[in-house]
């Protein structure tokens, strides 16, 4: 159970403590956050309001330590990292249990979450140690006019301290794969969690704590984005931002000092169907792109772009499959579950009712219960509808009929969003040059658009976001490039 057990230090009377100088402590605030479970919509737990105060400790502490993490040999580090990472995996229960009750994320795919994380912290280990052991070698006589007289040695260096932003929606997951790059480079991390997430993440950190990492070096401070974001995201101390979540990032991006960040935001990832596709393939994967966690996925298929003379049996065999969906709580591991707030299903439910008002073809009838919403093929959508731009992030999907691969390759382009997007075709020929039209950071051809394996680079255009995640991708934004020239008293030529 959550706060038992191993973690029975990180909570102090029903309220999660904060992680600082590698200890458990109450927040001076006297305040807490209370996390709301979706499907009960009751208070679950409750975390600590850190202050502005606190925030210094952390990142003042993160300073220092980083300097002592920094000359600690690499393979030492990956030593740590694979500890940790089988900490996490032998605690998936509780950590899981979390996920389940603050963001009704359905009990097995919790539990991959936590084994994927592990999984992550590992390879992110293995892969530190491979590229960040290797530099380059320049000499000067490839450039005009140089003779062989300077010998330049590049390597990579750790930034500082890295602040980690994750989102509700894969708080352990998206939190890990910003971590393990962070330390693994040689830098400090301090962690924001999502509201709804944090305990999840808590527990996540104390795994961190148990593998023996040095004090100071991960310091999580929980409180409300809307309250302790900016203090964050602006604070002097910090050299990294690695935040995935929604415009918030592009605010943050806006605000941030001169350092690298890396935003995975949003996306509207269409789905291109053409006239040759395997129908039955394609209607189960395009059900489970678009509605796995309840469409809660920036992956998640967002709208289908399908030939109109496929159109009909396209959307029966959709309807067929989800049909097939269970709808009910996380714990009973149903495919649909209550949405994570009652203002995100609102939001939904405004973009059914824009939809309904301007004339698309339910498929099936529109049901809410508190915040659990059924599943919903919206037909016929047209560009006039809400529906058809906005990201619900919420178990509705909209079906744009086209007339031609280029009316569905401009809706995809007009999009703020520039994601992820997939074509089914069994022409590859054909399959690649749209591929190459598609203005997103990913396409995925005969497959829903995904995020994982956590080691493919994963990367967002336009407000989708800047910089490029995956194991090896983040590691290398998470540090800098260093060049030692050595200058020789004259040329130098090796004779062979
Ligand atoms: N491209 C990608 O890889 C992914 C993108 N997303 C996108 O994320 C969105 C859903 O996630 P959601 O968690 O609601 O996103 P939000 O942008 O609302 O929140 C993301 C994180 O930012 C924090 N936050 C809120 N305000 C501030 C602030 N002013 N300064 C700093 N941090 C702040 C939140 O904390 P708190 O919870 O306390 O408010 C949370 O930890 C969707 O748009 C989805 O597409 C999600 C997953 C992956
Ligand atoms: O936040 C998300 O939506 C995740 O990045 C999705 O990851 P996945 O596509 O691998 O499930």
């Amino acid at each position: 159970m959550a706060g038992t057990g191993v973690f029975a230090e990180i909570i102090d009377e029903e309220v999660f403590k904060y992680y600082s100088e590698g200890e458990w402590m109450k927040s001076s605030s006297g305040k807490s956050v209370a996390i709301i479970n979706p499907t009960t919509r009751k208070t679950q737990y409750k975390v600590q309001a850190c202050t502005k105060e606190e925030v210094n400790k952390v990142m003042g502490n993160a300073k220092g330590a980083q300097k002592e993490w920094a000359k600690t040999p690499l393979w030492k580090r990956a030593e740590l990292l694979h500890k940790a990472a089988a900490i996490l995996k032998e605690h998936k229960d509780p950590i899981a249990e979390c996920l389940v009750k603050e963001i009704a994320k359905p009990a097995k795919d919790a539990i991959s979450e936590v084994v994927r994380s592990g999984d992550l912290v590992s390879y992110c280990a293995e892969e530190g140690v491979r590229i960040l052991g290797e530099g380059k070698f320049l000499t000067a006589d490839s450039f005009p006019g140089h003779e062989r007289n300077k010998y330049c040695l590049v390597s990579k260096i750790p930034l500082g301290v890295v602040l980690a932003i994750p989102p509700f929606n894969y708080p352990v997951n998206l939190a890990v794969s910003k971590i393990a790059p962070a330390l693994i480079a040689g830098n400090s991390l301090v962690l924001k969690p999502p509201t709804q997430g944090a305990v999840a993440c808590l527990h996540m950190v104390h795994c961190f704590h148990l593998a023996g990492f040095p004090k100071g070096l991960i310091g999580c401070i929980t409180g409300k984005g809307s309250e302790i974001g900016d203090f964050l995201t602006m604070h002097p101390g910090v050299k990294c931002i690695s935040f995935t979540g929604g415009d918030t990032g592009i605010a943050i991006s806006k605000k941030a000092g001169m350092i690298p960040l890396q935003m995975e935001l949003g996306g509207k990832d269409a789905c291109i169907v053409l006239e040759d596709a395997d129908l039955d393939q394609v209607a189960p994967n395009i059900v489970k792109g678009g509605f796995s966690y309840s469409g809660q996925r920036c992956t998640a298929v967002k709208v289908v772009l399908v030939m109109d003379c496929i159109a009909d049996a396209l959307v029966e065999k959709m309807k067929a499959s989800i049909a097939k969906l269970t709808v009910g709580p996380p714990e009973d591991d149903c495919d649909i579950t209550p949405v994570v707030t009652e203002s995100s299903a609102n939001y939904i439910e405004e973009l059914v009712v824009d939809a309904r008002k301007k004339g698309a073809t339910f498929c099936q009838e529109y049901r809410r219960e508190s915040n659990l919403i059924w599943p919903l093929l919206l037909d016929n959508v047209r560009p006039d509808m809400r529906i058809a731009w906005e990201e619900p992030f919420g178990p509705v999907l909209p079906v744009i009929r086209i007339n031609s691969v280029e009316e569905g390759i401009h809706h995809c382009n007009a999009s703020n969003f520039g994601l992820q997007g997939c074509v089914f075709t069994k022409d590859i020929d054909k399959a690649i040059l749209i591929s190459d039209a598609m203005e997103t950071g990913t396409v995925q051809i005969n497959s829903a658009p995904a995020r994982g394996p956590d080691h493919f680079p994963f990367q967002g255009l336009r407000d989708s976001g800047i910089g490029s995640q995956g194991i090896t991708n983040s590691i290398n934004m998470m540090t800098k490039v260093k060049s030692t020239v050595i200058n020789l008293p004259t040329p130098s030529y090796t004779m062979g």
